[in-house]
């Protein structure tokens, strides 16, 4: 089988969100390359916490899977956790006769506040599934060997609907070649090593060790790149009362630069003068921000809405295809 599913973006392309069939139940769900669970809220989740969200009522076509338990947390400190029942899933006409469906019994503010957000749907590897006493498989390890090709294709864009595809590679969605990097799935994530950074023709370092990350809204780089690629905003300041780099929203934000596997990619800089960081709209947040703290480069939705990639199990190494939209 194979299928296709809208990616639409929330406000400043925030995150994106992909309607799905859970036990006949239409879901919105974040699908996130880096995280490996499906959640959801649900009849289970308080009623504090779930108004305004679309829940699964695992009662309809679910089973319980007795004594199975999640707890997530993600790099923005959100999280949830609850249950777990088996029920049908169908994504863009994929479906999964019986996939673990993490019901939610408890969720962190930011996921309470988000009424659009109904789940995650989690396309990283299995390995990294929080469920316990027994691991289960992500959506598409479930389906993989069902698929006409074993991989998936992410196209997210700015301010407009996208598509996740499953199973085919659509030559209509991308420009000129794909170019695939070998993966490194020893943590879980879809991670692979990039190499040179610029802007403005100057070079800003190398990237290095990095994950594509679909549930990431921002871009975290090497501090030295980061400082290097703010030093060329005049105006641009690491403001800890903001939360990073900040700069005027008038200011001439320059494209960056990416090399993959031998080839350069680019990141328009209007994806980069990402928000406004106050309400007079004066200063506006950086799409790039310092990986201080996290061990590698996160490559999220601000890089990944200039690319189409793919993500490549066909062979017992996978890989990262990427292309210029
Ligand atoms: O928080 C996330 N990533 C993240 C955010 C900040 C930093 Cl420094 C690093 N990573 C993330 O992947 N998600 C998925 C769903 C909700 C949030």
């Amino acid at each position: 089988q194979s299928g296709s599913v809208a990616a639409n973006p929330e406000q400043y392309d925030e995150s994106y969100l992909c309607p799905v069939q859970v036990g006949g139940q239409t879901l919105n769900l974040d699908f996130d390359t880096g995280s490996a669970d499906l959640w959801v809220f649900s009849t289970l989740t308080p009623a504090t916490q779930s108004t305004g969200h679309a829940k699964y009522n695992p009662k309809t076509s679910g089973k319980a899977k007795s004594g199975y338990t999640w707890n997530i947390s993600y790099g923005d400190n959100s999280g949830a956790s609850g249950t777990v029942y088996a029920d049908k899933v169908v994504v863009g006409g994929v479906t999964a006769t019986s996939q673990a469906v993490e019901a939610a019994t408890s969720v962190s503010t930011q996921f309470m506040q988000d009424t659009d957000n109904d789940g995650l749907l989690g396309l990283a590897f299995s390995t990294i599934n929080t469920v316990q006493p027994q691991q289960q498989t992500t959506f598409f390890d479930t389906v993989k060997g069902t698929l006409a090709k074993k991989l998936f294709t992410v196209d997210l864009k700015a301010g407009t609907a996208g598509t996740y595809d499953f199973g085919y590679i659509d030559s209509s969605k991308y420009a000129g070649t794909i170019t695939y990097v070998p993966v490194k799935t020893t943590n879980g994530f879809w991670e692979f090593t990039a190499g040179a950074a610029t802007a403005n023709n100057r070079s800003l370092g190398s990237v290095g060790d990095a994950i594509a990350d679909t549930g990431t809204t921002l871009m975290y780089l090497p501090t030295a790149v980061t400082s290097a690629y703010y030093a060329q905003i005049s105006g641009a300041t690491n403001s800890a009362a903001a939360g990073g780099y900040i700069f005027p929203c008038d200011a001439d934000v320059p494209d960056f630069h990416i090399t993959i596997g031998g080839k350069s990619f680019t990141v328009p800089g209007e994806y980069i003068n990402f928000t406004p960081a106050d309400n007079s709209g004066e200063q506006c947040f950086g799409g790039i921000q310092p990986n201080t703290g996290i061990g590698f480069t996160i490559l999220g939705d601000v890089f990944l809405k200039a690319m189409f990639v793919v993500f490549d199990q066909t062979t017992s190494a996978p890989r990262l295809g990427f292309a210029a939209q």
